[in-house]
């Protein structure tokens, strides 16, 4: 074989193995070597919060993801099959009612501390003392406490009351007006806004933030409101899963980053657009609120505000209070009131503390109504506030 013979043999001999071997390679599964390239959102994998750290964050956007558990009905042999049976929570109206034993029995010192108090036979200066011990140390405040004892004098003194159901009475209608039973507690969650109501939720790291939007979620769902959850409290990584769980419960979608530490104010900005595009009745945003110190709050909370706000007005700004912190939970109370226009409290673990007078105190720091109250961890232990229906339980 001549030189040339050999080299174009060889030549094509080294073709037809290197076909062969990427042929067996393609077989069994393998890729031929590609130059890398970034995933591209929406092709490669579904948009999503984190998508949206870039401006413009007002562009209209919508997380394909989530907003489709809103858009279509589960077709025959879906995976949701599987899931467990939406839970139809019960009418919230009357919860304060069937909560109140709850109420009385941690509140007892409260209640029928004063009433023991209130029916001695002789009301002295030293008994006076005792009901104004026990109201300061059931948290109601110095204001209110010298309040209240001036008028309960002022029946026993100036009106003659002197028997225990007018002393009863008596000291009924002045818890009454103290708690203020014409303040207006109602959500602004109502219809004929031709847009979602925007909750914001916020409050300190486990006051019970993340429970009271699952349990106001439920509370939504009995009065037939189609919600979306946003998850923007992206600090702690299970807070998002948290408030999934509570959500899928009562078949309400969550918007959520995947990512650990995505811009809260980006998820708010999502889960607005998607109430938005599912034209739900309300949006409820959980919120981190971490308060190392009050710029950093502001510049958190401000920032989730501003950028919901690029869509759609914030209708409710409600401030999650654990009742058992006492004089902490005021303090903190003031500095997030300093920071957002706070448009309404929601009081956490009332079961589990003999300070019912937070109530008063709070309601007097801010000037603004406790408008539900938690009464216990199980998923309907939200209610709605009554001042009469507090007043009674406390006096049960
Ligand atoms: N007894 C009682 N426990 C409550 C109530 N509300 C919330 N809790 C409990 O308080 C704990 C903290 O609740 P979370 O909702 O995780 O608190 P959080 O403020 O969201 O905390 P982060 O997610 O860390 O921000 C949980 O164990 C709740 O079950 C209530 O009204 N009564």
């Amino acid at each position: 074989m001549d030189p040339l013979t050999l080299i174009i043999v060889l030549a094509v001999a080294i073709a037809v193995l290197a076909g062969a071997g990427l042929a067996l390679l393609r077989g069994r599964g393998g890729k031929a070597p590609q130059a890398p390239s970034a995933p591209r959102p929406g092709t490669d994998y579904a948009p999503g919060v984190g998508d949206d750290a870039t401006p413009p964050r007002d562009a209209p956007k919508r997380s394909v993801q989530d907003v489709d558990v809103l858009d279509r009905e589960p077709e025959l042999g879906d995976e949701l099959e599987a899931l467990p049976p939406i839970e139809h929570p019960d009418e919230p109206r009357g919860r304060l009612h069937r909560l109140r034993a709850r109420l009385a029995r941690s509140n007892t010192a409260l209640g029928h501390g004063l009433l023991a108090l209130l029916s001695r036979d002789t009301i002295d200066e030293q008994t006076w003392d005792e009901v104004e011990e026990t109201l300061l140390a059931a948290d109601l405040g110095v204001g209110p406490t010298t309040e209240l004892v001036a008028r309960l004098r002022t029946h026993v003194k100036v009106d003659g009351v002197a028997d225990p159901a007018g002393l009863r009475a008596a000291l009924r209608t002045e818890l009454v007006a103290l708690v203020d039973p014409t303040m207006d507690r109602e959500l602004a969650v109502g219809g004929g806004l031709g847009r979602p109501a925007v909750v914001l939720v916020v409050g300190v790291n486990g006051t019970g933030k993340t429970t009271t939007v699952g349990k106001l979620a439920r509370v939504l769902v009995a009065q037939d409101k189609d919600v979306v959850l946003g998850a923007a409290d992206t600090f702690r990584a299970a807070a998002a899963d948290q408030l999934e769980t509570w959500g899928a419960r009562v078949g309400v979608p969550t918007i959520r980053s995947d990512r650990d530490g995505a811009d809260p104010a980006a998820v708010a900005f999502d889960a607005v657009n998607a109430g938005i595009e599912a034209e739900a009745d309300v949006v409820l945003i959980d919120t981190a609120g971490r308060l190392q110190n009050k710029a950093g709050l502001m510049d958190e909370l401000g920032k989730v505000k501003r950028v919901i706000e690029k869509r759609s007005p914030v209708d409710e700004v409600l401030l999650v209070l654990d009742a058992t912190t006492g004089q902490n939970g005021m303090r903190q109370a003031k500095v997030f009131s300093e920071v957002v226009n706070i448009t309404g409290i929601v009081l956490t673990k009332l079961d589990g503390t003999a300070k019912g007078g937070i109530v008063v105190a709070v309601q007097r720091e801010l000037g603004v109504p406790v408008k539900l109250v938690g009464l216990g961890e199980g998923p309907d232990d939200l209610a709605p506030f009554d001042a009469e229906e507090f007043v009674d339980a406390l006096l049960a």
